[in-house]
């Protein structure tokens, strides 16, 4: 399906060498600001062309909304979205060896044995071009987030082939027991992580950024491609979100990630690490966390406090505890426990490269591809700004059905 969330749903739309790619914004809500300039730069981080280790095809992914606003305020109707697709070269995909010949690993087979036809050039709805709509939505879902609730989601690279930010050590098997990765989460900025000494790779550590940029040009040297994996962060996560049984909310993150063309494995929290120690190492112990109100404080809220949530008159509910470790990566029960959300997800090396393949066409006949055209030798300097958006899609919409809960809920009180 292309159609992505309930409350917030978002339906996806175009191929890799059609005139446009874009989606329709079903249940935005209305009064909100909203112009291309809130949209554009994660677009701007996710394009093609953008440094010598991803794909040369250049386009610039300009949007423009096509409804569901009027003088820059959503009305609360569907919002369309498109970006047109403009440096198309699908002379790349014609002639015996490209046309003939599925790419080992990638979608042509598939798609051509579910739909019995398949677009001739690109990966067509498989490519690449489709997270284009994703990243255009997700800023949406993440500009609501931020000003009614505080929410801050930042991704980074956290490791290309064999090169990692935080190598497993016997101290820290997994980075949720690390002091300097749980910094790194309580501090990373967006900024910081495209800041010029990470850039292009955008891992937040100069030494581990030049490994990674290396090992990403020695395989584009070859002809070859190289996987990796992307971490994202989610602070202020409103507590009490996700729908057991079966949209928990690692389940919809889970699905959101995978759902990203080349992912093959999502882990949160303590991830595949914590399934290797003793519960009394992993358990997060709680500790009491009931807030100061400002007025017994004495000192105003600090400007870069997240807003106070907004509980339509209802009285707010106070977070009473705390966890001491975070191992649970900020559920538990498949719900949000205000901790900061965080997980990793895997990328596999992208499947078009230009080194010889043997293989069979699609009659089975033995040959050699080797693959013409534009593509990433990796993806996941891209995939940051395509995590940090379906993560945003997930929260909103788990966001948008607890409020209805919590709403009618509220509406009761006090009438029996
Ligand atoms: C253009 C993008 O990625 C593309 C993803 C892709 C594929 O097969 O997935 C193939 C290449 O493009 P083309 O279809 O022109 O050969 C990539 O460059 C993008 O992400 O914007």
């Amino acid at each position: 399906m292309s159609t992505f969330g309930r409350a917030f749903r978002v339906t996806t739309y175009g191929e890799s060498h059609c005139p446009s790619v874009g989606c329709i914004i079903d249940g935005c809500p209305p009064g909100m600001k909203l112009t291309e300039a809130d949209i554009q730069p994660q677009l701007t981080r996710r394009r093609p062309g953008q440094s010598a280790l991803t794909t040369p095809r250049d386009e610039k992914d300009r949007v423009q909304i096509q409804s569901g606003t009027e003088s820059g305020i959503t009305l609360g109707t569907p919002i369309g979205l498109m970006v047109k697709n403009e440096d198309q070269r699908p002379h790349d995909y014609k002639g015996d060896t490209m046309a003939g010949f599925p790419r080992p690993s990638h979608a042509d087979y598939t798609y051509q044995e579910k739909y019995g036809v398949r677009a001739s050039s690109g990966g067509g709805r498989s490519s690449a071009r489709e997270t284009i709509a994703r990243v255009a939505s997700g800023a949406i879902a993440e500009k609501y987030l931020s000003l009614v609730h505080g929410v801050e989601i930042v991704a980074f690279v956290s490791s290309v082939g064999n090169e990692e930010l935080f190598p497993p050590t016997s101290t820290h098997p997994t980075p949720s027991t690390n002091p300097i990765f749980l910094k790194l989460l309580d501090t990373i900025t967006r900024e910081e992580v495209d800041h010029p000494d990470y850039l292009p790779v955008r891992c937040p550590n100069k030494e581990a950024a030049t490994r990674m940029s290396d090992k990403i040009a020695e395989f584009r040297d070859k002809k070859d491609s190289i996987g990796g994996t992307v971490t994202c962060v989610i602070r202020n996560c409103p507590v009490g979100i996700g729908e057991p049984c079966f949209d928990k909310i690692e389940a919809c993150l889970a699905q959101g990630m995978l759902s990203i063309p080349a992912t093959k494995g999502f882990e949160i929290g303590s991830g595949f690490g914590g399934c290797a120690v003793p519960g009394s190492l992993n358990n997060d112990a709680f500790v009491s966390s009931v807030p100061v109100a400002p007025s017994q404080s004495g000192v105003d809220a600090s400007p870069d406090a997240p807003p106070e949530p907004i509980t339509n008159g209802a009285k707010p509910r106070s977070n009473r505890l705390k966890t001491k470790t975070n191992n649970s990566g900020g559920v538990q029960g498949g719900i949000s426990n205000g901790a900061h959300i965080y997980f990793r997800v895997g990328f596999k090396p992208p499947a078009t490269i230009g080194q010889a393949q043997n293989t069979v066409d699609f009659e089975g006949k033995e040959g050699v591809l080797e693959a013409k055209g534009r593509h990433d030798p990796c993806v996941v300097p891209r995939a940051v700004a395509i995590v940090e958006a379906m993560a945003a899609l997930v929260v909103m919409d788990a966001v948008m059905t607890q409020s209805s809960r919590q709403s009618m809920r509220d509406a009761l009180q006090d009438r029996g």
